[in-house]
Formats: C-alpha cells, sequence, structure tokens
C-alpha cells in the first residue's frame, strides 16, 4: 500500500514511491528518466513496482507531458492529482502576485523546506529563514522568511542552458564539458565556471537581501539535478543538499490533502 510522489521539470521526470502519504514515510522505491522516454514508464521503471494506491505531483513541463504520463499512470487503479500553488498552504504564505503562476516545483520545493525547519527547531524557537535553490533546466532562487511567507524569488538559466545560448550565439565557443575552477585557463573550465560562478552569485545576493530583511542569516537548501555541481563553489556558506525536498514537500501537501494510504 504506498503512494507515488512524482516531479515533472522540464527535463526530467523524477519519481519516488513511500509506504505512506505523510511527512516522515519510507522511500521505497525511485527514479529519474528524460522526458524523451516517458512513454515507456509502465513497460519499464513501473512495470514491477508495488501499486501505489495514491499520486501527487507537481509538472512544469506543460500540458501535454501531463497527460503523456497520466496514460502511463493507468497501469494502476489511481487518480491522478497534480499541485497548483495557493495563496496559502502546506505552511507557506505565497507572495507572488498571482500565486497560481508560480512554478509548481518551487512552490513544493518551498513546502519541502519549511516542513524539514520546522521539524528541526526545537518547540518554541523561532524557525530560520530559507533560501531555496533548485538547480534544473533553470535555476531558481527562492526566499522564505522565519514565519513561512514566500517573499519572492529569483529565475535564471541553468548549465545546460547557459552553454547553449553562448554556443548559439558565438563561433568560437563549441568546446567539451570544463570543470569549476576559480582561476579557468582553457575554454571549456572558462564556461563552466562561468555558469556555476553567475548561479552561485544570485545565491550568495539573496541570502544577504534575506538576512538584511530578516536580520538573521537565513539557511540554504539546494536541490535538482546540478546541485552538486554548485556545492563545491559555495562551500564556505553552509549548504544542505536535498536530494529530496520535492518529494518532502509532496509528503507534506498529501497529507493535507488526506489522501490516506493505509500502511
Ligand atoms: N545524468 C545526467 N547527466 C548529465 N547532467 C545531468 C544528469 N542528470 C541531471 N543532470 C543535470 O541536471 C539538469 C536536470 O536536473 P533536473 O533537476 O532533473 O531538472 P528539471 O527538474 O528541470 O527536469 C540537467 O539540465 C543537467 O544539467
Ligand atoms: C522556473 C521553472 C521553468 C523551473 O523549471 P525546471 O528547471 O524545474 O524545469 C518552472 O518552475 C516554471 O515554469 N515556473 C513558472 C513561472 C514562475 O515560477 O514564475
Ligand atoms: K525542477
Amino acid at each position: 500500500m504506498s503512494f507515488l510522489a512524482l516531479d515533472i521539470g522540464n527535463t526530467r521526470l523524477k519519481w519516488g514511491l513511500y509506504d505512506a502519504a505523510a511527512p516522515g514515510a519510507t522511500l521505497l522505491a525511485h527514479g529519474a528518466v528524460f522526458l524523451e522516454t516517458i512513454d515507456q514508464l509502465a513497460d519499464s521503471d513501473w512495470a514491477d513496482l508495488p501499486a501505489p494506491v495514491a499520486m501527487l505531483g507537481c509538472v512544469v513541463a506543460g500540458d501535454a507531458v501531463r497527460r503523456r504520463v497520466e496514460e502511463q499512470l493507468e497501469l494502476w487503479d489511481l487518480t491522478p492529482q497534480w499541485v497548483v500553488p495557493q495563496a496559502t498552504g502546506g505552511g507557506i504564505i505565497n507572495r507572488y502576485e498571482h500565486p497560481s503562476r508560480l512554478g509548481s516545483d518551487r512552490w513544493v520545493a518551498m513546502v519541502g523546506a519549511r516542513a524539514r525547519l520546522q521539524a528541526a527547531t526545537p518547540e518554541g524557537q523561532p524557525v530560520p529563514p530559507a533560501v531555496v535553490v533548485m538547480v534544473g533546466t533553470a535555476v531558481t532562487v527562492d526566499a522564505l522568511d522565519p514565519s513561512g511567507c514566500f517573499l519572492g524569488g529569483l529565475i535564471l538559466p541553468g548549465f545546460g542552458l547557459m552553454l547553449k545560448a553562448l554556443e548559439s550565439g558565438t563561433a568560437g565557443l563549441r568546446v567539451p564539458t570544463g570543470e569549476v575552477q576559480d582561476f579557468p585557463t582553457n575554454t571549456s573550465d572558462a564556461l563552466m565556471s562561468g555558469g556555476a560562478s553567475a548561479i552561485a552569485g544570485a545565491v550568495e545576493r539573496m541570502h544577504r537581501q534575506l538576512t538584511l530583511r530578516c536580520g538573521v542569516a537565513p539557511r540554504i537548501l539546494m536541490s535538482g539535478g546540478a546541485a552538486v555541481k554548485l556545492a563545491q563553489i559555495l562551500h564556505d556558506r553552509e549548504i544542505e543538499v536535498v536530494d529530496t525536498l520535492v518529494f518532502e514537500g509532496l509528503l507534506r501537501l498529501a497529507r493535507e490533502r488526506s489522501l490516506a494510504v493505509p500502511i
């Protein structure tokens, strides 16, 4: 009797099968597939899974992709449910001008971050502010204050998109993938380090802004396929890389919706 959490980004679909639809549930199985192969999920990765009785997902890859995934979900007897960001919910107050236009993955990651920080804060102590960073196809850098209010956030291109833009707009930047270096001495390393510095700069700047706003230094929680590339250059600040941040948000929201799963 299990619960399926789905996070569909613009590059990959991430799935996690849990033994219950509530925070603290045990991850039984998980995987990630590129969007090109989602039509095979029911015949491949999902074919031999114990059948989930409920699912909740976030999708930012468009309606066509969502429908293709719903076809794969017909493998099981469940109703697909998808998160739409609200003005309040999941322990978050959403200050976006149009709350539902916030990317559902950003919203869910913040719900997960807030749940994690609340769980780690002793009774009666203030929950710390947080910068929530998602490093996927795009990069998002979102600010949560100590009351759980999402103040706003940044969107910038991810590594792949930055490199693609530079490659397509120049004659001399078509080079193999490089490494992040402090003082790059070849084109490949210069490109990779430039991208990493752009993202790290956005994180550091948001960290500074939020410290000024709240008067206390925020925690930095980071997730997404390319988070590891960044963690290495942000080492002087305390970064927590949490691979399951979106799944944790989905578990919290699933409990709120009472997607009851017998254990
Ligand atoms: N197997 C891989 N090989 C190379 N890069 C990867 C791989 N998996 C993830 N990445 C990096 O992570 C990004 C995708 O991360 P992900 O969090 O799945 O993004 P999204 O949520 O936008 O689909 C890619 O753009 C790439 O930079
Ligand atoms: C910013 C995003 C493109 C990130 O997508 P991802 O990198 O996870 O594929 C996505 O969250 C999105 O489409 N957001 C909607 C616009 C907004 O959040 O303002
Ligand atoms: K994502």
